[in-house]
């Protein structure tokens, strides 16, 4: 059976990007609701991303685990390429994190998140998938309270606001991605704790004005913690910033980690 727009009853738009825009959904036999994503073909032939499309949608179809978002079918017609997404009803994690309390979470909810999301990466390594690019923006958040891993590659992002620096792009770099050296996996270790990180101060730890100040505070670990952080949630942040990649605390010691099992 192959779907089609005649499925779905397409609701309010959920976010917009340089290839495509995201809607609200509901399929019609069901009521599911879902996200369903446009991306314009000619947009795709123009900037030459074809196989790139194609690759993400090979991948994303195969993965399935409860905190990756799930690419539940596509479709297309003569302009546009459908792809049907699991619908997060919170939406993105980024402003929910700037709307918390002084801009941060608690150790519970933080902690609930990094387990999902270590357990998510696990799953992905483990299907030889690297995200390299985990941030709160590319977060969703289920009604339920859960977080589902979406890869906005495809620079997929409701109005929702800008990092206060232009390097935005720089903060979650591990240094043998920032020195262009070759990388692994481990690169979403380092990441993981960035983004831990930022859960409980509200900003990145290498934040900078100018990207040379970022890159230089990133290769030299030059991170400060505020005084009101646990000593076990500096613990395990301290084990996945380590500049040398084989140093860093594997997926499933983050997951076993004390500060993450007593809160989440
Ligand atoms: O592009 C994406 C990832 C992606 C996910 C989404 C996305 C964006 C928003 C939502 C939402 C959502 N829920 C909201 C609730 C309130 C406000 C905003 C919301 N957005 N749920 N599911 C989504 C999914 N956009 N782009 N995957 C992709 C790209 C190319 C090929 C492929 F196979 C997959």
């Amino acid at each position: 059976y192959t779907w089609s727009l005649n499925d779905f009853s397409l609701g309010k738009r959920l976010g917009r990007g340089k290839f495509g825009i995201v809607f609200l959904a509901r399929e019609k036999r069901s009521g599911y609701l879902v996200a369903i994503k446009t991306i314009m073909k000619k947009e795709v032939v123009q900037n030459r991303v074809e196989r790139q499309v194609l690759r993400e949608i090979e991948i994303q179809s195969h993965l399935k685990h409860p905190n990756v978002l799930q690419l539940l079918a596509w479709f297309h017609d003569s302009h546009r390429i459908y792809l049907v997404l699991e619908y997060a009803g919170k939406g993105e994690l980024y402003p929910i994190l700037k709307d918390s309390p002084n801009g941060r979470f608690d150790d519970r909810t933080a902690a609930k998140y990094i387990y999902q999301v270590a357990d998510a990466l696990e799953y992905c390594h483990q299907n030889n998938v690297i995200h390299r690019d985990i941030k709160p923006e590319n977060l969703l958040l289920t009604i339920t309270g859960d977080v589902k891993l979406a890869d906005f590659g495809w620079s997929v992002h409701s109005p929702s606001m800008n990092r206060r620096t232009m390097c935005g792009t720089l903060d979650y770099l591990p240094p043998e991605m920032v020195e262009h050296k070759n990388y692994r996996h481990t690169v979403d270790n380092w990441c993981l704790g960035i983004l831990c990180y930022e859960f409980l101060h509200g900003y990145p730890p290498f934040e900078s004005k100018e990207c040379e100040e970022t890159y230089k505070r990133i290769t030299t670990r030059d991170i400060k913690f505020g005084d009101f952080i646990s000593l076990l949630a500096k613990d395990l942040i301290d084990k996945l910033i380590v500049l040398d990649c084989r140093k860093r605390l594997s997926l499933r010691e983050v997951m076993r980690h004390p500060w993450v099992v007593q809160y989440r």
